[in-house]
């Protein structure tokens, strides 16, 4: 049966803003005090969305989670109507405001792990909602991402839903930033690789120093557990702490895998060697394997931190060959562009390079790779999906229309507090639940 990658972008929410929330993440500190565009980012992200399409591959939609997140707020102690809650927060703890108010939905590659059915035991497509317990702004998404989830898979025989593993640092999980899989096609048996920054249980295990390691290696083992995944196509591999430190707080920071392809950079992983050379003994498939290392001399990481070249999504084309979307920085970083030029050419499958201009997202430290979540599906698995929720070019012209109509085009933190922002936001998600017919999936929608 042929099997398709769908890549399931997070739509931009309209309260999108730089609140530096993210410590570890470079761009998200280096912009904290930026002036956010909501309008554009969302455009841009849809203007990816509908290339993809065009080229001919699967493309689905994630909606965005509702802002501000006022159930965590009346958690958290803030009482009376909406629009008192905002005047409180707001004069006694901002930070917790931008927490609730941050469009960091959007970064789907964090949304959760995703198994194909070819890797399962039982034959389903498994899910698990990511934590995200490092950071708050994030650790308040899971129950919202959790029914997402099955409002767009929403299939019983097709696949399998796990809930957000414990919160707390100890099973701290970010997702599929940090899991790559190799294979021959996406419908054949994948060697699972699942990158952490550290053991929570292992004293000895090595640590950044700096920056925190967000995945944790105990995380890894749980979802490969829940997804009933195979001991012997499973590898768990430890970051190199000192990448984590520069910057590289995901593993999609720094390394890209599709079907027999993985670009990475020399000083990814700890002990790379021996990760290497497990594996090519692990890989199962037929054809050749494509481990593709980049040296520090051709792109150092600070380069690659700077240029979000390991963030492009590498996508396997339905004529043949695979295409890098990279991010336009890459192509206006000199350095980075050489190396480019170098790989298109070199004996590999990755014939194309496509940039795209997703400044927007990027100021935050979300490139292409974070904006989506891959789903391998079987025809029949697609068929059970939501078809609401796949992307077509009379969705990409509602979208746009539906931008245009209910977004801002500037977006400051003094803005937050302004109730209209609110209701506006409101209204935006109501109707967009309405055009992908995903329910009432919203707190608002539920009260
Ligand atoms: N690499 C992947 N897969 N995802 C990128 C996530 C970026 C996100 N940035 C933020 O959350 C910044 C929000 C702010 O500062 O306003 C994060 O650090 O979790």
């Amino acid at each position: 049966m042929h099997y398709y990658e769908v890549n399931f972008d997070g739509l931009v929410g309209p309260s999108h803003n730089y609140a530096g929330l993210s410590f570890g993440n470079v761009a998200s500190q280096k912009n904290a005090t930026n002036i956010a565009n909501p309008k554009q980012a969302a455009l841009q992200g849809l203007a990816k969305m509908k290339a993809m399409h065009d080229e001919g591959l699967v493309q689905g939609v994630f909606a965005p989670h509702a802002r501000p997140d006022l159930r965590t707020l009346r958690q958290l102690g803030f009482t009376g109507t909406d629009s008192y809650i905002l005047n409180q927060v707001s004069r006694q703890a901002p930070h917790l405001l931008k927490a609730c108010y941050s469009a960091s939905s959007m970064w789907t590659a964090n949304a959760a792990t995703v198994s194909s059915s070819s890797d399962c035991d039982d034959n389903k497509v498994h899910f698990t909602a990511a934590n995200l317990a490092n950071k708050f702004h994030r650790a308040i998404e899971a129950p919202t991402t959790e029914r997402l989830l099955k409002a767009m898979f929403n299939n019983e025989d097709s696949f399998a839903h796990h809930s957000a593993l414990p919160s707390g640092v100890h099973f701290s999980d970010e997702g599929a930033a940090n899991h790559m899989r190799l294979c021959d096609t996406h419908g054949h048996q994948g060697l699972n690789l699942f990158v952490y920054g550290t053991s929570s249980f292992d004293p000895s295990s090595p640590k950044p120093s700096r920056y925190p390691a967000r995945q944790s290696l105990e995380a890894s083992q749980a979802i490969a557990r829940l997804h009933q995944l195979s001991e012997s196509q499973t590898l768990f591999i430890q970051q190199n702490p000192n990448v984590i430190d520069a910057g590289v707080f995901h593993n999609d920071v720094i390394a890209v895998a599709n079907e027999n392809v993985m670009l990475f950079h020399e000083h990814a992983f700890l002990n790379s060697d021996e990760v290497i050379s497990q594996i090519t003994n692990a890989f199962q498939g037929q054809r050749p394997l494509h481990l593709i290392e980049v040296k520090e001399h051709h792109v150092g990481i600070n380069d690659a931190v700077g240029s979000y070249l390991f963030n492009s999504q590498l996508v396997s084309l339905p004529f043949g060959g695979m295409a890098l979307i990279a991010p336009s920085e890459c192509q206006h970083h000199d350095q980075v562009a050489t190396y480019l030029a170098l790989l298109q050419q070199a004996d590999n499958p990755i014939s194309q390079i496509h940039y795209f201009d997703l400044n927007q997202s990027m100021q935050n430290g979300g490139g292409p790779a974070c904006l989506r979540l891959r789903v391998p599906l079987s025809a029949k698995e697609l068929g059970a999906v939501n078809q609401h929720c796949l992307f077509s070019t009379h969705l990409y012209h509602s979208l746009c229309q539906w931008v245009e109509k209910h977004y801002r085009d500037r977006l400051t933190e003094t803005d937050l507090a302004d109730i209209s922002l609110l209701n506006e936001c409101q209204i935006a998600l109501d109707e967009l639940t309405q055009m992908l017919q995903l329910g009432s999936v919203y707190d608002f929608q539920r009260e």
